[in-house]
């Protein structure tokens, strides 16, 4: 790392209903009146998780018990570059408090843009509010009424982010299925994710689109509305980049293992998605033979969680 970026170390404390604490910087200090995430710079001689520990101990009082890394990136601040080393705090001792005399708010992770936050702080908004499990469908097959079943029996199992993959189906086709889907998803508070373009994803109330890395070459801005989630397919760094400068919320690499479906493609392996996601400022889901089960190794190859298709759908596939 470069002798003058600034390493910090950010913690977001989670609380059991899903809050978040922010706080307000002092006025004095840069990008004073702004709110932000509680934390500070690493000191020479710690670990970032030692300078974790000690800021929040410093800034609120509290003493860590639980902690996992939630996102990782650096920023160029016109003065000042840094490198922010975000961590979800969810279990800690002590009760949190302003305890340098800044405000502090506890905030639902969909309201944080209410606040005036500092401006690197997107991607760790988005990454806050992004489920650690991303369920894919599988081809629907011509039984829709078999594929919707089941896809009942998906949500109930908890997944809340689900992208409709029907590759096969023609737009009208698509269009339709994906129109009964919502009328599942929509109730139960699951966000849907459709492929396709944004005007199919507003006709239908999805939350989002997901597209593959390749329709994002042009594209150095987002081409889609910023209240729907894009979330774009990536196979290495150079496509995670790209996704990146074209605006993506969040991104899934893969395979992370071989699986059934790709047999040919080449694995990444643990290290390899470690590699290829480190500081890209995007919260990234590790796909290709991972499920549930891997969600801890997954966290700490700086992934956001776990992507699949066989691993969430209640049948074989
Ligand atoms: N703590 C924190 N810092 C952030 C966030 N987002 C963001 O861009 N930063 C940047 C702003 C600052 O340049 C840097 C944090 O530095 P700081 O001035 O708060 O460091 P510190 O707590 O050690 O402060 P001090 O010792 O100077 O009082 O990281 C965030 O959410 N939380
Ligand atoms: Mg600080």
């Amino acid at each position: 790392m470069h002798a003058d970026v600034l390493h910090i170390a950010v913690g977001c404390l989670v609380d059991p209903d899903g809050r978040v604490l922010i706080a307000r910087r002092p006025a004095d200090k840069p990008g004073g009146g702004k709110w932000e995430f509680p934390g500070g710079k690493r000191e020479p001689g710690e670990s970032i998780e030692q300078t974790l520990a000690r800021e929040l101990d410093e800034e609120l009082g509290v003493s860590l018990q639980d902690t996992r890394p939630l996102l990782r990136f650096h920023h160029a601040y016109r003065d000042r570059p840094v490198l922010l080393d975000i961590h979800c705090v969810t279990a800690w001792t002590g009760e949190p408090h302003g305890r340098e005399g800044q405000p502090v708010a506890w905030c639902e992770p969909e309201r944080l843009t209410d606040y005036d936050l500092l401006s690197a702080n997107k991607p760790i908004v988005d990454a806050l509010c992004l489920p650690a499990a991303y369920a894919i469908s599988p081809e629907p097959g011509p039984d829709h009424a078999a594929f919707l079943a089941q896809l009942s029996a998906l949500i109930a199992s908890d997944v809340r982010l689900l992208r409709l993959r029907a590759n096969e189906l023609a737009d009208p086709a698509y269009e339709a299925l994906a129109t009964e889907v919502a009328r599942v998803t929509g109730p139960a508070g699951v966000d849907l994710i459709v492929d396709r373009d944004a005007a199919l994803c507003r006709r239908v109330g999805a939350a989002g689109l997901h597209w593959p890395a390749s329709r994002l070459t042009a594209a150095d801005s987002r081409l889609v509305p910023s209240d729907l989630w894009l979330i774009v397919s990536c196979h290495d760094r150079a496509e995670l980049l790209q996704a990146h400068r074209g605006g993506a919320d969040a991104a899934v690499l893969s395979p992370v293992r071989s699986t059934p479906t790709h047999p040919d493609a080449r694995p990444l392996d643990w290290p390899g998605f470690a590699e290829a996601r480190a500081d890209v400022p995007l919260p990234v889901y590790a796909l290709g033979g991972v499920g549930p089960a891997d969600l801890d190794t997954a966290w700490h190859h700086g992934a956001q969680g776990v992507s699949g298709i066989r691993a969430f759908w209640p049948v074989p596939v």
